[in-house]
């Protein structure tokens, strides 16, 4: 039936040009980063008792993951899930503590040896991030503190977090994109925008000095728009995020959830892949507010799809997802995410993206309509389904019950929510 309904719908492409197998294999090249934050509530196990820094999980589902090892069982099951071979994203709050704990300035390679391991069995990559929340020293500003040694605690942080991303670079023979993210802003009108800029502008300075592989590490910084308690002024703003990353070779990191309301993340890319090699980024869905809910099949995540694959850029955009909600079952909320990028990349390449623009140069805007549209209603989800057949991944809405079926035997075992 899979394959019958699969042979019905490449012949319906082919009307277009497009070749379906050929969308599929470069479907499976594409790694997506797997945030590891949503199996926990971003909790993290160094000690944070609560979240901090303008961001917020809202729910109460039971099953959350509270050790290393429920973390990495619930990720295995989400890859069981997920057709094709991807990478995990961790924050610098993941470490783990064997014996003595230290403090964030002061964590190895051998504080994330066991996430090393857990990659290395599985042949996949690792990306990293500083942790600069969710910690007594990230109550105010963190690497733009007017206090000396808030700010170089901090500088001192990210620097550990470049050494430990190249150690998972040399060990796991793949690149480790590490973003640094501040939370620093200020809830009313500020006394001065410059200063606290100047002085995360000499942070990372301070930070990208040490000498690490460029190969290998591929630092990019993340902007944003607000957080909650930091509605006035964020110090990473968008302007100072291109300009300080351009003059740095960094690359951007752009988060869908981290703009004006009107503006989207999928009309700023053609603009910034014309001024950087490289640009990451963070697909979440924001309703109303930076709210990382579950990224959906909607507009935005097909139309940030179709700008990746139709500028050719699969090799210069870095995938990472980015949202943490606990009022539904993370593994469904984590495969969800994952099948829905997976679901727009395909979309994007079953397009005959070559007509299009072609038409779009003709002026031939009505038939640019009629083909999208027409498009709309194909038979994509054969397509996607006989793509996880060919995976052994579950197929049609058998996933959900496989979820179920983990929530029954895995997730009610663990104890109470959390608050
Ligand atoms: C936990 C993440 O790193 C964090 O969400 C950051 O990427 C962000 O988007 C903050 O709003
Ligand atoms: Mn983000």
């Amino acid at each position: 039936m899979i394959n019958r309904r699969y042979e019905e719908a490449k012949a319906m492409y082919k009307q277009f040009g497009v070749d379906t197998d050929a969308a599929l294999k470069k479907l499976n090249d594409i790694q997506i980063s797997m945030h590891c934050w949503q199996g926990d509530d971003v909790v993290g196990f160094d000690g944070a008792d609560s979240l901090s820094g303008g961001i917020q999980t809202t729910g109460n589902y039971p099953g959350r993951a509270t050790n290393v090892q429920e973390l990495m069982d619930d990720m295995d099951e989400v890859f069981s899930m997920v057709p094709g071979t991807h990478r995990i994203n961790l924050h610098a709050s993941y470490a783990i503590f064997d014996d003595e704990k230290v403090d964030r300035d002061k964590l190895e390679p051998k504080h994330f040896e066991k996430w090393m391991q857990y990659a290395k069995k599985r042949g996949i990559g690792i990306d990293f991030n500083p942790t600069l929340f969710a910690h007594p020293k990230a109550v105010g500003l963190t690497l733009a503190s007017p206090d000396e040694s808030i700010r170089q605690f901090w500088i001192n942080h990210c620097k550990a977090c470049i050494r430990i991303s190249q150690y998972f670079a040399e060990e796991l023979d793949t690149y480790c994109l590490m973003n640094i993210w501040i939370p620093d802003g200020l809830k009313d009108i500020p006394g001065d925008r410059l200063g606290p800029r100047k002085r995360f502008k000499q942070s990372l300075d301070e930070i990208l000095s040490i000498d690490y592989d460029k190969e290998k590490v591929i630092v990019c910084l993340e902007s944003k728009v607000f957080g909650i308690g930091m509605e006035s002024y964020t110090v990473g703003s968008s302007e100072f995020t291109l300009n300080y990353a351009q003059q740095a070779h960094i690359a951007p990191l752009l988060d869908n959830g981290h703009y004006h309301p009107t503006e989207v993340v999928s009309d700023k890319l053609s603009s910034t892949l014309l001024f950087f090699d490289k640009v990451a980024l963070h697909v979440t869905r924001p309703v109303r507010w930076d709210s990382d809910h579950v990224v959906l099949f909607d507009d935005e995540t097909k139309e940030i799809a179709k700008e990746i694959v139709r500028n050719d850029a699969l090799d210069r955009v870095y995938i990472g997802l980015d949202f943490f909600d606990a009022s539904i079952n993370r593994i469904s909320a984590w495969t969800v995410g994952m099948h829905n990028m997976q679901k727009a990349l395909l979309h994007a390449l079953l397009m005959p993206m070559d007509t299009l623009r072609t038409l779009q140069d003709q002026e031939d805007f009505t038939q640019i309509m009629a083909i999208q549209e027409t498009l709309k209603t194909f038979p994509l989800g054969d397509v996607w389904n006989y793509y996880l057949q060919t995976h052994d991944c579950p197929t049609g809405f058998s996933w959900y019950d496989e979820v179920m079926n983990y929530e029954t035997s895995e997730l009610e075992k663990r104890g109470a929510h959390h608050e």
